[in-house]
């Protein structure tokens, strides 16, 4: 049974990542709180700077030492280090690394993008990172949909990640490298972030994860054209998009107003993907167009773009020993279409 003391002592052998002394020797943990019944740990730490990638850091790895530790789930809150104590530890600050993702050429980054939620973009963006995995690319997914993160549940992860040399190592899965806020968050607890916050979040994914060489790096980004998505296009110039819509031409309408943004900041629409397309009778073969028709045909040629694919209604076979409740087999139906979409993505690519 953890106790206070206890928790102290595992927390407090950390390093403040801007000060480097431990939280210990800062005197950083303001508050530690456990309640036995649920044996939950809470604990407010003090840092130089809140709403980092150095946060987000030291976060990990005081989730992954106090579950070592016995706890069954961690609340973290960060405040600000009074003045006093960061005047006298400033000098040791050191400089910052300059190593990032985003000056990488080797890298595509390509964000899947929709106009309004629930029309299965996630669902898209775990596949088709998978599918691009199975054609022995080096594949990397963000699951940058930060207020209804769904890729790890949708993946089956049930790791988190581990922090190796001030790096965050993703969760691999199918072949593919994963980072989710999810991973970030206890207890499915909303996100109450102020808008800059996400920003910073998300460019600690690019900068201060170990993506390694990496071919495509997928973006499942939030639906609509808000915040995030605006930020995404401003972060990554050279960022292609996908757009996912329903095929009811209603939902092409709404679709198009992301792929207006990607156009105006000047990212490459590679294609549409139609989901839901149809419904395809498993005894007749017949399909029944349940959600209309047209949708993907009228948005590709409203972003003067093609269809990458078009893919039925249908769930993946769920695999009880491998748990994935979103991924679809490579011999499924479903698997072989996003086979599909991805070779023709990757001859996009090369052209
Ligand atoms: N082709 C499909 N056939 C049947 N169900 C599907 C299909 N595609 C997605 N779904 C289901 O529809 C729901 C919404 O999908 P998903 O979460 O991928 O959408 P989303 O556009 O990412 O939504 P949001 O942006 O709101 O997170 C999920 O339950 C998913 O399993």
């Amino acid at each position: 049974m953890l106790t206070e003391v206890s928790v102290r002592e595992v927390v407090g052998s950390l390093k403040e990542p801007f000060l480097h002394k431990t939280l210990a020797e800062l005197n950083a943990i303001e508050e530690v709180k456990i309640k036995e019944e649920k044996n939950h740990v809470s604990v407010k730490i003090g840092i130089a700077r809140t709403g980092t990638s150095e946060q987000l850091q030291l976060q990990t790895q005081i989730v992954n030492l106090l579950k070592e530790a016995g706890a069954a789930t961690v609340g973290i809150r960060f405040s600000e280090l009074p003045e006093e104590v960061l005047a006298a530890h400033r000098h040791a600050e050191p400089e910052k690394k300059d190593k990032n993702l985003l000056n990488s050429d080797h890298t595509t980054f390509i964000a899947i993008a929709s106009g309004k939620g629930g029309v299965g973009k996630s669902t898209v963006s775990v596949n088709l990172a998978v599918a691009l995995a199975r054609l022995g690319k080096k594949v990397g997914l963000i699951d940058a949909d930060i207020y209804g993160f769904s890729v790890p549940d949708m993946m089956g992860i049930t790791k988190r990640p581990v922090v190796r040399d001030e790096k965050i190592i993703p969760v691999e899965r199918f072949g593919v490298q994963v980072i989710s806020m999810g991973f970030f968050v206890e207890d499915n607890a909303p996100i109450i972030w102020r808008g800059p916050m996400l920003g910073k979040m998300l460019n600690s994914f690019f900068n201060e994860v170990e993506w390694g060489e990496i071919d495509y790096l997928l973006l499942d980004l939030p639906p609509g054209t808000g915040d995030v998505a605006l930020d995404v296009h401003t972060m990554l110039p050279a960022c292609k998009e996908i757009i996912v819509t329903t095929p009811h031409p209603t939902a092409a309408f709404v679709a198009a107003r992301a792929g207006a943004m990607a156009l105006r900041t000047e990212h490459e629409v590679l294609g549409v993907i139609e989901n839901m397309a149809y419904f395809e009778s498993k005894i007749t073969g017949e399909k029944e167009y349940v959600f209309g028709q047209g949708g993907g045909d009228k948005l590709a040629e409203e972003l003067n773009t093609e269809v990458l694919g078009r893919l039925p209604l249908n769930q993946p076979d769920w695999n009880d020993e491998d748990f994935a409740p979103s991924v679809y087999q490579e011999d499924h139906q479903i698997g072989k279409i996003y086979l599909e979409i991805a070779e023709k993505t990757v001859s996009l690519l090369n052209k």
